[in-house]
């Protein structure tokens, strides 16, 4: 991309770019990359609001194609100045194999390392997650943690496991010859729990306090706190990544940056209610109505049901002993190195991403009844 910025437009590609945050970043890179002269979304699934973004100034090419077959990541990675890889399979409800997840999280990272790689694309900006840190099996807390803190990052689970190989893929691959000779350049981004427009774990539990009449009952203490940030923001972030890379390629390359805005530390439950209150839900109970133990044994035995069901239905509730423990562990990041490293602020204020999504939690709840 050395070429001036105003001259040369340049093409993208965003994997996964159906995706709850993926249409965020493509929508995100039309707003605010001026260099855009073509956006590639590459996806499983192609939604039908593609569509709507083929009558701008910018060639938008919707691409379906499999992370997974190396062939159609190839073809779709030829020709692109810079890739966001942000397909994946976020699953830890049990509804994927183990195998699944890994052949589509790592083999399919792997399969857009060698398709940059082979085809000459220098910059890869890697989704990466929170979970490749922790929470760890011990249910260690992370306080108010960085990049550089230590922390036993132990994982057993399919997606952590998955997620913590890709990034390390990613990272390694960071300064390997591309066809043409210059080096690949390559970053990861770890977003906490993301909420927003689109976020389907918030529109079930808004559901789910329709069903039972406006209340949801507190599982997990208060005291709990999880890390949450605003979809739109970890957007910027992908979009700001994207275009410093090459600018600050040494600084840069090989670095991994926690995604990060102001929306305020609070247990995953408390968090939620910022948006679902104002839709009309009440969470009963200051502390935990159940015991632990009680919750520890609902979610073997929905692990038990799932593994008993499987031949016959898919049986995948929210609450299972790994989702159970990842919301029973403090997990909060405070940390400025995206803002040191390529000058990240977040776009959305708490106030206004707040808004937004409470806007999209009663669009969404409405068009369930
Ligand atoms: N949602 C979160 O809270 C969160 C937090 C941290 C990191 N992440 C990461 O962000 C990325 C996007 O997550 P999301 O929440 O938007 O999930 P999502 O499921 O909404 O989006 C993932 C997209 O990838 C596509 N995809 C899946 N398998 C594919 C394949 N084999 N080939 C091509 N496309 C495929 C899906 O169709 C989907 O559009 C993931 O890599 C995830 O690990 C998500
Ligand atoms: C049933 C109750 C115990 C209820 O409180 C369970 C909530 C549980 C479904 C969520 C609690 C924490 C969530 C995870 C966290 O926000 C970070 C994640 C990383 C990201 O890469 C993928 C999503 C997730 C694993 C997210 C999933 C839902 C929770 C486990």
């Amino acid at each position: 991309m050395a070429d001036s910025a105003q001259a040369q437009k340049l093409v993208y590609l965003v994997t996964g770019g159906c995706g709850f945050l993926g249409e965020h970043v493509v929508r995100m890179l039309l707003q605010r990359e001026p260099r855009l002269g073509e956006l590639r979304v590459f996806d499983r699934h192609l939604d039908p609001w593609l569509e709507e973004l083929k009558t701008g100034p910018v060639r938008v090419t919707a691409i379906q194609g499999d992370v997974t077959e190396a062939h159609e990541v190839a073809a779709a990675v030829a020709g692109a100045h810079v890739v966001i890889h942000t397909a994946g399979l976020v699953d830890v409800f049990g509804r994927a194999s183990p195998e699944t997840i890994h052949e589509v999280n790592v083999q399919g990272t792997r399969n857009v390392i060698e398709a940059c790689v082979q085809t000459g694309t220098q910059f890869l900006v890697y989704t990466s997650s929170m979970e490749v840190v922790g929470p760890n099996t011990k249910g260690h807390p992370f306080y108010r943690g960085n990049e550089d803190t230590l922390y036993e990052a132990v994982h057993r689970h399919p997606y952590p496991c998955s997620k913590a190989l890709a990034e390390r893929l990613v990272l390694e691959a960071n300064g390997r010859e591309v066809h043409g000779g210059l080096p690949l350049v390559t970053c990861a981004l770890r977003p906490t729990g993301i909420y927003g427009e689109g976020h389907q774990i918030m529109r079930d539990f808004y559901r789910q306090g329709l069903r039972l009449g406006g209340w949801l009952f507190r599982a997990i203490p208060a005291s709990v706190e999880h890390g949450r940030v605003y979809v739109g923001n970890v957007a910027w972030m992908h979009v700001l990544a994207a275009r410093e890379l090459e600018r600050r390629a040494a600084l840069m390359g090989g670095q991994v940056y926690f995604c990060y805005d102001g929306s305020p530390y609070k247990s995953y439950e408390d968090f939620n209610m910022e948006f679902l209150g104002p839709c009309g839900l009440q969470l009963v109970g200051a502390r935990p109505l159940l015991p632990y133990w009680v919750l520890v044994f609902l979610a073997a035995l929905n692990a038990l049901l799932q593994w008993l069901l499987r031949p016959l239905v898919l049986y995948a509730p929210l609450l299972n002993p790994y989702t159970l423990a990842v919301a029973n562990t403090t997990f909060t990041v405070s940390t400025d190195k995206a803002q040191r490293h390529f000058g990240y602020e977040p776009l959305f204020s708490w106030e206004d991403s707040r808004t937004r999504t409470i806007l999209w939690v009663q669009a969404a709840g409405s068009s369930a009844q």
